[in-house]
């Protein structure tokens, strides 16, 4: 069968399989194979000494299967956005990009939230840099509202503060003017009022080890200033560059081309920060991005703070928006549950030149080391106060989604904009297109597989992910589905970035809120029993009652049992089902 485009739709719609392989003709009896290595009961036997049989299994699905329909009630979560998607669009019409958004004034109303989540929000971003905790507090329980009230499946990351030297007042509510050869001071002293021509820190050592001469850059280029006298611990500067002074903006200073100053010894997670974790942690966040991580310590410490304080599972995010992460990248993507390339502030640390290279190194890794990255800021800026963005915003968006980022995410787009929602079917739209090219155009381009998984447990679970998204792709299948307890197998599909959607059934509220931040995944809570073949029929009944799965259609099961009492095998398998 062919593919056919349809034109009126942003995303191509595909209503035929794959021409190499139209699994609605075939019949497969028995498994063709089976097998593999096998042991039981976690012990040493055979040749292979673990305890886990992999066997790769392809049948269809019995017609005349009783369908136990008690077994259908309980628990189901799937989500009205995505349930909504696929009746529209078919499985290969999901969008796989995530999509994040900061709220702030501008949406926190019940109705914008409900409007941003129709809209494809995965993920609501809260930035504890604004507005105090009672209002971050109003805006989470909405959301968690419009979760059991409305059927959305939004999760919610709150972002550290961070310790970082910024402007507190530079003598005027909104910008200010900073002239060519205007003579400015930059002091730390708290004062009333404003004064003219000064700019007041917000840290007292912000000027400890810079030097006349040095140069001083505001928010990585609005406006720069050579010092030109030390006093005390104020800087009387004059400006070369000359530009705009924004509320909190960011200060660096520069000798010889190389930063300098005291940025990076400030603490990662200041007092504030930690009490607005124990505010996350109170109200069970999702996620909690860490702002300013400079190596994978700080990391380290607060999630095994938040593996004693809480039962709930929430993610830590790290932020990469200073130099001295990027030169620990990969111990800091490894200690982290996903990474935000926080390209803000990075382009106040790097050469703005730099920041492509960078993110899509960043991007790279994480792909590699198997850790969500979500792309950030300024993807859409001129939005904030226009309608439509420029070509070149909708470059960088489908740049992003080209790189194959997990997500994407608006700030003040969303938080302050006039055009918070259209921004975020900006983003839907480009990256389904980006989304569509890449599968027809056939860019995708297998993963160049660096191993992870070291035990041998884990490398089963990666070879196993690796082959069936290789084969999913091969006989385009419809959908694949795995049954994930922390989501660990759904990630490694999803590190392969395949065709179809890949629905990941869990029992794990955490789990599924987790996997809300990777590409291509559709977390689906569903009760889960320990016999994995009677979960495999029950959410293909599930779905199938829904109508979302027709005959003919076929399905790769990817399936991960852990040994238990009564089935004291571990047992990972691929399965094709088609649908009877
Ligand atoms: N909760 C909030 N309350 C008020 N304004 C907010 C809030 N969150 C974000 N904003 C606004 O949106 C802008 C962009 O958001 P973001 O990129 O998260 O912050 P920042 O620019 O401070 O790093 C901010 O500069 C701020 O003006
Ligand atoms: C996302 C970022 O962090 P924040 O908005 O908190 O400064 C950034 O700097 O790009
Ligand atoms: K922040
Ligand atoms: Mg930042």
């Amino acid at each position: 069968m062919a593919v056919v485009r349809d034109p009126s739709l942003m995303c191509g719609r595909i209503t035929g399989k794959n021409p190499c392989l139209d699994l609605k003709n075939r019949v497969f009896g028995a498994p063709v194979f089976a097998g593999g290595f096998r042991c039981s009961g976690g012990k040493l036997k055979g040749k292979i000494g673990i305890g886990v049989r992999a066997a790769l299994q392809v049948g269809v699905e019995e017609s005349e299967r009783l369908r136990d329909l008690k077994g259908l009630r309980g628990v189901f979560g799937f989500d009205v956005v995505s349930e909504g998607e696929l009746r529209e669009k078919g499985f290969l019409g999901m969008r796989k990009t995530k999509l994040v958004c900061t709220i702030g004034p501008a949406c926190c109303s019940l109705e914008d939230l409900e409007k941003l989540a129709l809209g494809g929000m995965n993920v609501a971003r809260l930035n504890m840099c604004h507005n105090g905790r009672e209002w971050h507090r109003d805006v989470i329980r909405k959301i968690k509202s419009l979760n059991e009230t409305k059927g959305f499946c939004v999760s919610v990351m709150i972002d550290t503060e961070g310790s970082q030297i910024h402007v507190v007042d530079h003598g005027a509510p909104s910008s200010v003017k900073a002239e060519d050869g205007s003579v400015w001071l930059f002091t730390a002293q708290k004062f009333e009022g404003s004064r003219p021509l000064t700019v007041q820190a917000n840290y007292e050592g912000f000027s400890e080890g810079i030097e006349v001469g040095d140069e001083l850059v505001i928010d990585g280029g609005m406006a720069g200033f050579e010092v030109t006298e030390k006093i005390g611990s104020d800087l009387r500067c004059k400006c070369t560059d000359p530009g705009l002074l924004l509320p909190r903006a960011k200060f660096s200073f520069w000798r010889d081309g190389k930063l300098v100053g005291r940025n990076y010894e400030l603490p990662t997670l200041s007092t504030k920060d930690w009490a607005d974790i124990e505010f996350g942690i109170s109200e069970g966040v999702d996620f909690i991005a860490v702002s300013f991580v400079n190596d994978s310590g700080c990391v380290w410490h607060l999630k095994n703070y938040l593996s004693t304080k809480s039962s709930k599972s929430m993610r830590v995010l790290a932020k990469i928006e200073s130099l001295e992460s990027l030169h620990k990248l990969e111990e800091i993507v490894e200690a982290s549950d996903g990474i935000m390339v926080a390209r803000g502030d990075l382009g106040v640390e790097i050469p703005l030149e730099k920041i492509p290279i960078m993110q899509e190194e960043i991007v790279n890794v994480c792909r590699q080391l198997n850790k969500p990255v979500i792309v950030a800021s300024q993807l859409l800026e001129s939005m904030i106060e226009y309608p439509t963005p420029t070509r070149a915003e909708v470059a960088d968006v489908s740049e992003a989604v080209r790189q194959y980022a997990d997500a994407l995410m608006l700030s003040g787009e969303s938080a302050i904009g006039l055009y918070g929602q259209k921004a975020l079917s900006v983003l839907r739209m480009t990256s389904s297109r980006m989304e569509t090219w890449g599968r027809e155009e056939n860019q995708q381009c297998l993963l160049l597989q660096h191993q992870i998984g070291v035990s041998l447990p884990d490398r089963i679970a990666e070879q196993i992910c690796n082959c069936a998204a290789e084969m999913a792709n091969k006989l385009g299948v419809d959908a694949i589905f795995v049954y994930t307890k922390h989501g660990h197998m759904a990630s490694l599909l999803s590190r392969n970035r395949p065709n179809p959607p890949i629905f990941a059934f869990t029992n794990n509220d955490d789990t599924r809120k987790a996997l809300n931040l990777q590409w291509g995944v559709i977390p689906l809570l569903v009760d889960l029993s320990e016999d994995m073949e009677a979960n495999i029929s029950k959410t293909i009944d599930l779905i199938k009652s829904r109508a979302m799965l027709k005959q003919g259609d076929a399905v790769l099961v990817v399936s991960d049992a852990v040994p238990t009492r009564s089935t004291p095998m571990a047992f990972q398998s691929i399965q094709v089902k088609t649908i009877a």
